[in-house]
């Protein structure tokens, strides 16, 4: 089912493209399989933005290129600072719509020994995809993210992330992440594309905790509880 590409790397064979992806990377600097080829099924909503889709606006408010966004939450999984085994990534306003970021395999996270668990990976993906959003000041959780595993990762290695928004169409915002091993410039371990969809505080009230909603609200970093549930759409 895959091809294999440049630099021993290798890519999903998608149906109907010969095995080729039309898109380009943004952190390859090729069209982004978001924009070109499609994976979706039929019947699915799925990654490639519809035609009326435009292209994202970094929010006036948006924090400064090179601004730590901090943890939107303490025991977040991805970010949380109150988590002993979570990722602890730690992520940045990029220029426009992106986001950096970074994480650190520790023990905790293995899967094979030695190696970072794909599912943590697929975590740390989605944590930085997540962050994009607060550069649009929407609140937004994953529809769907599909990732691309292309060289393990060992345990010690801290990976360079980043992701950036490709479109946005309605409620749905459509974005796209890399994670490079050892440095931002590092050789591709993951790549994924995603689409979140906007929602509002009540889904975070309704579905999960409301007290622990309520006493997230009342944390003194006001960034930290208007990142997480107070900015609607
Ligand atoms: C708070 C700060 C966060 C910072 C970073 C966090 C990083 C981590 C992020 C996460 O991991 S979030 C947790 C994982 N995700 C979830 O738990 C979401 C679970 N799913 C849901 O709650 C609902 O399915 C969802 C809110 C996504 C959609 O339900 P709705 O009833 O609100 O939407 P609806 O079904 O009406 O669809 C709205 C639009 O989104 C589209 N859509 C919905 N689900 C989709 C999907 N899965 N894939 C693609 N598109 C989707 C749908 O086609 C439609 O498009 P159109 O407007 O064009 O008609």
């Amino acid at each position: 089912m895959s091809a294999p590409v440049k630099g021993g790397e290798r890519r999903r064979k998608i149906p109907g493209t010969n095995g080729h992806t039309a898109g380009k990377d943004p952190a390859e600097g090729r069209v982004s399989r978001v924009s070109g080829a499609t994976t979706d099924s039929p019947g699915r909503p799925g990654l490639t933005p519809p035609p009326d889709a435009g292209p994202p606006v970094r929010h006036p408010a948006a924090p400064a290129p090179g601004e730590p966004l901090g943890a939107h939450y303490d025991l977040c999984f991805g970010c949380g600072g109150g988590q002993p085994h979570g990722l602890h990534v730690r992520s940045y306003a990029g220029e426009g719509v992106t986001v950096t970021a970074e994480f650190t395999v520790q023990p905790a996270h293995q899967g094979a020994p030695g190696l970072a668990h794909g599912g943590i990976l697929v975590s740390a993906l989605d944590e930085t995809l997540g962050s994009v959003n607060w550069l649009l000041q929407a609140i937004a959780v994953t529809g769907r993210l599909e990732t691309d595993f292309v060289r393990p990762v060992p345990v010690g290695t801290t990976l360079h992330l980043r992701a950036e928004c490709t479109a946005v169409a309605g409620r749905k915002i459509y974005s796209s992440a890399v994670g490079r091993i050892g440095s931002p410039d590092g050789p591709v371990a993951v790549r994924a594309d995603a689409v979140f969809i906007r929602v509002k505080v009540e889904h975070f009230t309704k579905n999960g905790r409301p007290d622990e909603v309520k006493v997230a609200m009342t944390d003194p970093d006001a960034r930290k509880v208007a990142r997480a549930f107070e900015v609607n759409p």
